[in-house]
């Protein structure tokens, strides 16, 4: 099988989570996706949303699908430092038989080689990237060397489409009290407005 696997606080999981790890599973013919929440323990990150609803509103946005699987590998570790490429070796025993692909948005690229293990990560792992706009994909691998040096283990993914739904953009709308719906699977508006989990601010 070939596996794709898919990082994010998912804080919310957006409408643009889905539709491009969707693509990426369609153009490069994955069998499933794995979706893969980070812990609220995650240091490099200030989660603020408890990892019980982040978990149940991942649960909602893939209810319907058959391609989409949840890993809580990295939310149920006891450590709040997650690195990708140990993530990644856990997944490899898990999946022995099975290529696996690590997925992410274009936005992560040039950081990649500062990544804890960078090098080990970059040299032992298959990414698969997806454009997000304003981000030359090609140029940045060509211009950093470690990047370079690994050119193979890249494919790159051209949307086709602009497509920036965020889920910052997202908790900014539910916290301003505007409304983000249609941005986000409709299971999971609902579950963000009969649970407030994004708190509306208070007027002035
Ligand atoms: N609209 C999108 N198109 C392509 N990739 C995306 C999109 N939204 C998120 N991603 C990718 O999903 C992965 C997880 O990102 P994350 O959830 O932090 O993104 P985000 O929605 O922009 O979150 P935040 O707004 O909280 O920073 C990253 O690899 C990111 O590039
Ligand atoms: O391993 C690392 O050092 C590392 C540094 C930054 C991000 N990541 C992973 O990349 C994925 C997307 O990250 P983020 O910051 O967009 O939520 C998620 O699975 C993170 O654990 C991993």
């Amino acid at each position: 099988m070939r596996i794709g696997i898919y990082g994010s606080s998912f804080n919310p999981p957006t409408n643009g989570h889905l539709w491009s790890a969707n693509t990426i599973a369609q153009r490069e013919e994955l069998d499933k996706v794995i979706l893969l929440p980070s812990s609220s323990k995650r240091t490099d990150k200030n989660i603020k949303v408890a990892d019980l609803h982040r978990m149940e509103m991942l649960r909602l946005a893939v209810a319907d699908s058959n391609i989409f699987e949840i890993d809580d590998h990295e939310m149920k570790a006891i450590s709040g430092k997650q690195y990708s490429y140990v993530t990644m070796e856990y997944f490899r025993e898990k999946y022995p038989d099975d290529e696996l692909f690590f997925l992410m948005g274009a936005d992560l690229l040039a950081e990649l080689p500062n990544w804890t293990y960078g090098e080990k990560f970059i040299q032992s792992t298959k990414f698969i990237v997806i454009e997000r706009q304003n981000i030359p994909m090609g140029e940045i691998i060509a211009k950093t060397p470690m990047l370079r040096k690994y050119h193979r283990n890249f494919s790159l993914i051209y949307k086709g489409i602009v497509n920036e739904i965020s889920s910052s953009y997202i908790r900014e709308e539910f916290e301003s009290g505007a409304d983000p719906r249609y941005l986000l699977p409709e299971a999971v508006y609902w579950y963000i407005k009969s649970n407030n989990v994004y708190l509306t601010s208070e007027p002035l």
